[in-house]
């Protein structure tokens, strides 16, 4: 789904611009025909080394990009269901909610969208441990790319279930693979990222490397890329089953290890993911973050980590 686009600006009003498609030539009026872009953005890394975008919000504009995005006429999946999708994911665009679930008949009924759907994924757990049931996903997710969402979506955006939207996440976070900037090492360096830093283990990451550390609970891209990642993953998670060693994050061990070697063609900044349970214990975090994060689009909800089975 590639689009190569030919941009021609026309002079006057009202602008309009025209896209060179696959299938033939397009003409989309913008929202705002006074738009200039904006200079770089306060003081944060909007580009990485790689030159992948970093989005932060004023960094991009949600008309033009859904006009230029409709044109690819593309389905977005989300591998969880969250009711405040409904609200605030990929509004206006066509999206297949995928639950992941062993018990469906608790999975709650809820009137949708039109363009939208809800497809309940009924998978088996043989595990007990939290740890091995939140690496499951990677197993899950690539065994599902190849049994279905190859001909169901373009893209899929995989995250957490224990989370909820509260503004505005849509098609600037997709591209062909990203990660998302974990809010609790965001600007620290990289000798300080709790990566996995035994050898033994698969997810190592040596001190002398890293690029940043991603989160766990929000990655994604198009099908055949997060294929690639998801079944990276669970082939690591096996061998370091096999030597019997866990890496130190679980699963987020694992996709900064692919994320550092496979880089991400967009990075998410901590505005697409707010974890307050865990600020209360990183204040001076928290102060950073809040001089330069202007929207919390997705957050972790609360819970009593004392019930999770350690
Ligand atoms: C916000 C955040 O930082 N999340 C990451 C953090 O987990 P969290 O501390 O957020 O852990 P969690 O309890 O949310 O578990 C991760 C996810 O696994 C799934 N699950 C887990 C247990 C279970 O019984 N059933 C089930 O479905 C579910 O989607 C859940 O959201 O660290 C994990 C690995 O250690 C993952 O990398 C998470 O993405
Ligand atoms: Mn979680």
């Amino acid at each position: 789904l590639s689009l190569s686009l030919s941009l021609s600006l026309s002079l006057g009003y009202p602008f309009s611009l025209e896209y060179r498609g696959d299938r033939g030539l397009y003409n989309q009026s913008l929202g705002n025909p006074l738009l200039q872009p904006p200079l770089l953005h306060e003081n944060v890394l909007v580009v990485t080394p790689w030159l992948a975008p970093i989005i932060w919000e004023g960094t991009f504009n949600t008309d033009i990009l859904n006009e230029q995005f409709s044109l690819q006429n593309a389905t977005i999946g989300l591998t969880q269901f969250l009711q405040s999708a409904e609200m605030y994911f990929m509004v206006g665009h066509r999206v297949n909610y995928y639950i992941f679930t062993d018990k469906p008949e608790y999975v709650p009924y809820l009137n949708i969208q039109k363009g939208r759907q809800i497809i309940i994924l009924e998978v088996e757990s043989y595990y007990d441990h939290w740890q091995d049931i939140s690496m499951q996903r990677m197993e899950m997710i690539s065994n599902f790319c190849q049994e279905r969402f190859h001909q169901e979506v373009d893209y899929l955006v995989c995250s957490d279930v224990d989370m909820r939207f509260s503004d505005h996440v849509g098609v600037e976070i997709l591209s062909s693979l990203f990660g998302t900037l974990h809010p609790g090492y965001y600007g620290l360096n990289r000798t300080d990222f709790p990566y996995e830093r035994r050898p033994q283990s698969q997810a190592h990451i040596p001190k002398d490397e890293g690029d940043f550390y991603y989160i766990g609970a929000l990655f994604g891209g198009s099908v055949p890329e997060v294929y690639r990642l998801t079944k990276a993953c669970h082939e690591a998670i096996m061998v370091d089953q096999a030597n019997h060693i866990e890496a130190i994050w679980h699963d987020e061990s694992h996709l900064n290890k692919y994320l550092l070697y496979h880089k991400p063609s967009k990075v998410l900044s901590p505005e697409y993911l707010w974890h307050q349970q865990q600020m209360d214990h990183m204040h001076d975090q928290e102060m950073i973050l809040s001089k330069i994060i202007r929207r919390k689009k997705l957050k972790v909800l609360k819970k009593n980590y004392q019930l999770k089975n350690w």
